[in-house]
């Protein structure tokens, strides 16, 4: 029966400590052979991973809220069940509920080659029956942590109709000036540009560059797509499983500017390669079954 009691904290190996991090809220840090993580149950929101002997890949604001009623600017949001604005619900919140959940720590294991696997859960809740997506769910976050950053979520509907359901892995990633960075493994895919009509924009044959706001869901894509930042002399590849769309984002000047959880300056240092199923792309899952969705981060020269 689901609950919205929190569970027991499972015995966790030395590699992986629960603290408390920004605004008090709880925090799990994960010290793994090859790299080091760090995961706010808030959100099961990823903000930090640093492969060992490398620079930090993934990017924060520095004016991110750290509150229990706000989402974390910056990692990885968990977008779900929903992306962007509800369909049919203006009041409900942007991107879905889950990054605005507090998750459960379900559990940590060690493995053998030295990368760690921290797993939190979600399920539904008074709050989530009553929402704009009302169905019976469970979802686990598996989070491994080592030499690459395996995300892999997956979703099981324990409804008795069959459920549509979006997800985002809402990557930020850190550049040096995404002016001069370049987003390959795209080409050829048609992409919805959120910033003009519904309809398909026909794929372009070069990877994505960057001179002003930019916001597309590519489709129908599953390949690996490559950031590459001149300036840090690095790539990195997310590979995935499990989603056929891509969105690419930077919110360029007019944007950041008017968030107020994104500094006015930040914009260059960042963009957003997220690992999704949305739009066309959406996951309608029947009673009883699961979907997983894995985005695998690799650094590379
Ligand atoms: O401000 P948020 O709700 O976190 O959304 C941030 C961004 O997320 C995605 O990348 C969407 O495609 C953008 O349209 C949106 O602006």
């Amino acid at each position: 029966m689901p609950t919205s009691e929190t569970p027991p904290t499972p015995a966790l190996p030395p590699s992986v400590q629960l603290g408390t991090g920004r605004g008090g809220l709880p925090v799990v840090r994960v010290t793994a052979r090859e790299g080091t993580a760090e995961i706010y149950l808030h959100g099961a929101h990823v903000t930090g991973w640093t492969p060992v002997g490398g620079e930090p890949v993934l990017w924060m604001s520095a004016a991110s809220e750290y509150r229990a009623d706000a989402a974390l600017r910056g990692g990885v949001p968990i977008c779900f069940p929903w992306f962007g604005a509800h369909a049919r619900d203006a009041a409900a919140p942007a991107h879905g509920f889950a990054r605005l959940a507090d998750w459960d720590l379900v559990g940590a294991v060690d493995h053998a080659d030295g990368d760690v696997t921290v797993t939190l859960a979600l399920g539904d809740t008074a709050a989530t029956r009553a929402s704009a997506w009302p169905h019976r769910f469970a979802a686990r976050y598996a989070v491994t942590v080592g030499a690459h950053l395996t995300l892999r979520l997956e979703v099981d509907n324990l409804d008795v109709e069959p459920v549509r359901i979006e997800a985002a892995l809402h990557t930020y990633l850190r550049v040096t000036d995404v002016r001069t960075a370049a987003v390959g493994g795209l080409e050829g895919a048609p992409f919805l540009d959120r910033l003009a009509g519904p309809e398909p924009v026909p794929g372009e044959a070069v990877p994505v560059r960057f001179t002003r706001e930019t916001d597309r869901i590519y489709l129908g894509t599953e390949a690996a797509a490559t950031l590459t930042d001149p300036g840090a002399g690095r790539t990195v590849t997310i590979a995935k499983h499990g989603s056929r769309s891509t969105v690419v984002w930077n919110p360029w000047v007019a944007k950041a500017a008017a968030m107020a959880d994104f500094g006015d300056d930040e914009w260059p240092a960042m963009v957003c390669v997220e690992t999704c199923a949305v739009g066309p792309d959406a996951i309608v899952l029947a009673p009883g079954a699961s979907h997983a969705m894995t985005a695998v981060l690799t650094v590379g020269a």
